[in-house]
């Protein structure tokens, strides 16, 4: 007897009994999944065949892996054409490390109930190439999540190459993203690397929640005409969820953002215990970190941006998972696809890379059905995003008074903070901030010149982060900003700068000619380093981790360096 559906009309899983292969369901039952989300449902039930292209878009947090894992999966283990064992059938590109690692982990969930382990691979930049390669050449991998960079690498080596000579699925999970300029060059050189679509016909499925009209014209690169779409968001809804109230308090000037953040966790911490900060830059939130740290936030700080290495990056996204509370700083490493339970509060300091990044940020809370919070703080020149954004349903927030009457009296407080920060931290906060924006094309919609900009970050850095003048700037970061003669500038020596917590002081001059006692030459930055725009996303193939982040690291939009 078929089991009856819920009221809200999801179908169990039970009734793809017969349907999808035993060992899925078992472990969905393992899992305890048991009814379908309508992504899902729709997915496994509208595709005219689970091996048919595909285009999905349904909201953050609605499980869309499992709505491309399963259809994958269930063909593999059923097929009559699976590829020679050793090598791979299902190729899941995702942007971030973080994120693979995540889809990986759903991959053995549902494979567990196999009597043999099927073999599900991790290919991503930042970790140890050598031995996770050496495990993907002598195993059978019958899966591969990769990153794009790493991928490349795999596939630019000929023996390597060929254990992906016989995909039958190619997943692009937060397919938009992966499809946008900074992206698309390293997915066509990808599908020069794999066999022909033409020849082969290998399926193609793509996933997001955000799915801009520009994605469209470019999505044949993966799919064949005549696709399957499925969007289980109306034509004029909103794109967030409508469990998540969002507002936005706009700061008085952008020297009061510490305060002005410092107030509003205080304020959020009595009802949320779990939020997720974003910042525009890594070197911003690495700098957010350090400061709330020293005893500004009630919470645990947790710290999670692509300056940081993959050891930490994993640690600490393991650790958030589990926390039941405590406040991350972010930068756009986690901005997509990542699951961290409970998410009550998003908050966003300053201006996310488009409307799109908004949401996807946005959904780290509210995921799987629960409730949520976002918030957004920007200054009056960037609340231009919600007149270009008024499809997303972002009101003022209800206590902006109080938020912003409270910060001055942190000022004090933070100042305290900052005045223990190590002036390299700052210096990096500083210079990302002015890279971040001179690259982004945004100073026209801030009604800013480049000295605006300058005096801005100056503003922000001499009466927001306690520094006594401007971070000191070398000359050709400067020029390669594009900001060469641009005044208002302190030029001076990078190396010179104290760049751990145990050579700054309470009070200590942040000003030039801080000799490092050890004499250590530090990296000078390039411009737009420890930006983590388009979802920290991967470059080269090899290395990886701090050292390689910084020469490669892409800016918004942008082409990745280093490639
Ligand atoms: N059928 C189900 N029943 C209950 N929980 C589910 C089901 N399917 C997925 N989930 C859970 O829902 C959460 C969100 O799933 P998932 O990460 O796949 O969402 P998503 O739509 O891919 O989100 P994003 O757009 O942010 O990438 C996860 O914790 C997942 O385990």
């Amino acid at each position: 007897m078929q089991t009856p559906p819920t009221p809200d009309g999801a179908q169990p899983y039970a009734s793809m009994a017969g349907k999808l292969d035993p060992r899925l369901l078992k472990a969905l039952e393992v899992m305890d999944f048991k009814f379908m989300t309508p992504v899902q449902q729709r997915v496994l039930t509208e595709l005219p065949d689970w091996r048919s292209d595909c285009l999905v878009q349904a909201k953050t947090g609605t499980g869309k892996t499992l709505a491309f894992l399963l259809p994958a999966l269930h063909c593999l283990l059923q097929g009559n054409s699976a590829p020679p064992r050793g090598q791979v059938a299902i190729l899941i590109i995702s942007p971030t490390r973080e994120l693979a690692q995540q889809i990986a982990k759903s991959c053995d969930q549902l494979t567990s109930q196999l009597s043999k382990p099927l073999e599900c691979h991790i290919a991503v930049g930042g970790t140890a190439r050598a031995s996770a390669h050496s495990r993907f050449m002598k195993g059978s991998p019958s899966v591969l999540v990769a990153t794009p960079g790493r991928l490349k690498d795999y596939l630019s080596e000929e023996s390597t190459a060929e254990k992906l000579s016989n995909i039958q699925t190619l997943v692009l999970d937060e397919a938009d993203t992966m499809l946008e300029a900074g992206f698309l060059a390293d997915v066509k050189q990808i599908l020069r690397l794999i066999p022909s679509k033409k020849t082969r016909g290998w399926q193609g499925m793509c996933f997001s929640a955000t799915v801009p009209p520009k994605v469209k014209e470019v999505v044949n690169v993966v799919l064949n005409e005549g696709y399957t779409s499925i969007s289980t968001i109306e034509k004029n809804e909103a794109p967030t969820h409508e469990r998540v109230p969002q507002y936005h308090v706009i700061i008085p000037s952008v020297a009061e953002t510490f305060t002005t953040l410092a107030t509003l966790l205080a304020l959020e911490s009595q009802k949320c215990s779990k939020i997720i900060v974003f910042g525009v830059t890594a070197n911003m939130v690495a700098l957010f970190a350090k400061v709330f740290s020293q005893g500004l936030t009630p919470l645990t700080v947790f710290e999670i941006h692509s300056r940081l290495n993959q050891n930490a990056r994993t640690r600490t996204t393991a650790q958030f998972k589990e926390a039941a509370s405590g406040v991350m700083f972010a930068s756009d490493v986690i901005g997509r696809g990542m699951d961290f339970p409970n998410v009550d509060l998003v908050v966003q300091v300053g201006l996310p890379s488009n409307g799109e990044q908004y949401v996807h940020r946005v959904g780290r809370t509210a995921r799987a059905g629960n409730d949520g919070r976002a918030i957004i703080l920007l200054t009056q020149a960037e609340s231009f995003f919600m007149k270009v954004n008024r499809h997303l349903p972002i009101k003022p927030h209800p206590e902006t008074e109080q938020i912003n009457s409270g910060a001055p009296s942190c000022a004090e407080t933070v100042n305290q903070a900052m005045y223990s920060i190590d002036e390299l931290t700052k210096q990096r906060a500083y210079s990302s901030y002015i890279g971040f924006f001179a690259g982004s094309g945004l100073l026209r919609q801030l009604q800013l010149d480049k000295a605006g900009l300058v005096q801005l970050a100056n503003q922000m850095a001499m009466q927001g982060m306690a520094c006594p003048e401007p971070p000191p700037m070398d000359k050709k970061v400067v020029g390669k900003m594009g900001l060469k003669g641009v005044p208002g500038f302190n030029y001076g020596n990078i190396n010179d700068l104290d760049g751990d917590g145990s050579g700054a002081q309470r009070g200590r001059s942040h000003g030039r000619g801080n000799g490092r006692p050890n004499g250590k030459k530090r990296d000078v930055l390039s411009p737009g380093a420890g930006q983590d725009r388009r979802g920290g996303v991967e470059k080269n193939g090899g290395g990886g981790g701090r050292g390689r982040g910084r020469g490669g690291r892409r800016g918004r939009g942008g082409k990745p360096r280093g490639q």
